[in-house]
């Protein structure tokens, strides 16, 4: 089975990255919220802090693929173009301008053109270079410097729009607006492109529904996949409940895992994944936000006597023994540097938390977060460190950036 992503710390074989562009370009101090990132990037060095993250991964072995090819060379398919196109050219958004002539304008560009028209989105000036002159009110009414179709900066992290699960993928329904129309583009690469589509004999599962998921929301970050048939699920601001019941179905039908321990995060922004306050860098070790506390949790299981799913709830003091049981371990380590609440508030918000692994016990982290790196060195753990003033302002680790398509089990 060429993609799988058997634990969150085995080998990491192959990945899927996204190396900020055009969209980053487009972001200012008065689309930047909306857009989800709390500052604008300097774009050129963001690239280079991206290429060393890169190179970084690849110098470990690891097969890097990078998203804006994958678009590209799948945009080149008339299957996959028409895929993208009828689902983001719809009249409901854009009116009779949708078909003729937006769709045809975006039709006529070649793959390269076309996906970097779509992830860096296009003004109302640019369309008019076009294709002057069209008759539309929602035109008329617009601003020349306005987007018809908005940029997509968030495409940096790889990790949540789509995850693989064990032997299948979540193509996700995201949460907001800002970040809705990119889970078509990974639609396109996982169904067209001959990498996947190609996948000699070995298909893999969808996890999630085809024509996504609303409003059953649910993001990547929020999922972790933490080996021996368990997967570990964070209900945070994106993550809905019954997503999660979702995935359980199928992964359960699947045969593909046993249990899911889900976690009640609190919903809030610095909050917004799972894996912005709690990760983990070997088999049995996590690392964890010293303000994240203990929460409550739930296990899921297989139902018996007809019901199809069980699920049982832990109080809070029980995390951590909930998340061992779900590995068959007696107990978990859980690490957590000992800083003042501030330092420690501080490099949460700096993505302390949010490592990736590349085999266990090895760990990519932001070099900023000297405190968090030092505790996990005290541990035994290998830290490889990145730049990232410019990338982490969007509010994404190493972890967030990268989306395994696929990575050893441990055991
Ligand atoms: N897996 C993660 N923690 N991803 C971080 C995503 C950050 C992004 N700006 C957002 O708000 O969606």
């Amino acid at each position: 089975m060429p993609f799988h992503v058997d634990s969150e710390t085995g080998r990491l074989k192959r990945v899927i990255l996204h190396r900020p562009g055009l969209e980053m370009k487009r972001l200012t101090p008065t689309n930047k919220d909306e857009l989800l990132f709390d500052d604008v990037l300097w774009v050129k060095r963001a690239q280079q802090e991206h290429d060393i993250f890169a190179a970084l991964l690849r110098s470990r072995g690891v097969e890097v693929r990078l998203f804006g090819e994958l678009l590209a060379e799948s945009l080149e398919l008339p299957a996959a173009r028409a895929l993208v196109l009828d689902r983001v050219f719809d009249e409901r958004e854009y009116g009779p301008l949708a078909t003729e002539p937006l769709r045809a304008v975006f039709d006529s560009l070649p793959g390269a053109e076309l996906a970097e028209a779509l992830v860096g989105g296009m003004t109302k000036r640019e369309f008019l270079e076009r294709y002057p002159g069209p008759s539309s009110l929602r035109l008329h009414v617009m601003g020349l410097d306005e987007f018809l179709l908005q940029p997509l900066p968030n495409h940096l992290f790889t990790r949540d729009t789509s995850a693989w699960v064990y032997d299948g993928v979540a193509i996700n329904a995201m949460r907001w607006p800002a970040r809705q129309r990119e889970s078509v583009h990974f639609e396109a690469i996982y169904r067209h492109h001959p990498l996947f589509a190609g996948a000699a004999g070995a298909p893999f599962h969808h996890w999630s529904e085809p024509d996504g998921g609303h409003p059953s929301t649910i993001e990547g970050g929020d999922v972790l996949v933490i080996g021996r048939g368990a997967v570990l699920v964070g209900m945070s601001e994106r993550t809905t409940p019954q997503a999660v019941e979702q995935l359980a179905r199928r992964l359960f039908a699947a045969g593909s895992a046993h249990t899911i321990v889900a976690l009640d995060l609190p919903k809030r922004r610095a909050f917004m994944h799972l894996d912005t306050v709690l990760t983990m860098v070997d088999q049995e070790t996590f690392t964890q936000y010293a303000g994240l506390g203990m929460l409550r949790s739930y296990t899921i299981r297989p139902g018996a006597g007809g019901r199809e799913l069980s699920v049982t709830d832990h109080p809070p003091e029980h995390m951590h023994r909930a998340i061992a049981e779900a590995l068959g371990l007696a107990d978990i380590r859980v690490l957590t540097a000992t800083q003042d609440p501030h330092a420690a508030e501080r490099e949460q918000w700096d993505d302390g938390c949010n490592v990736l692994a590349v085999e266990p016990g090895v760990v990519i982290a932001y070099e900023r977060t000297v405190t968090s790196n030092t505790e996990l060195r005290r541990n035994g753990v290998e830290v490889l460190e990145i730049p990232g003033s410019e990338l982490g302002r969007g509010r994404g680790g190493p972890r967030c950036m990268s989306c395994p398509i696929e990575r050893e089990s441990v055991d």
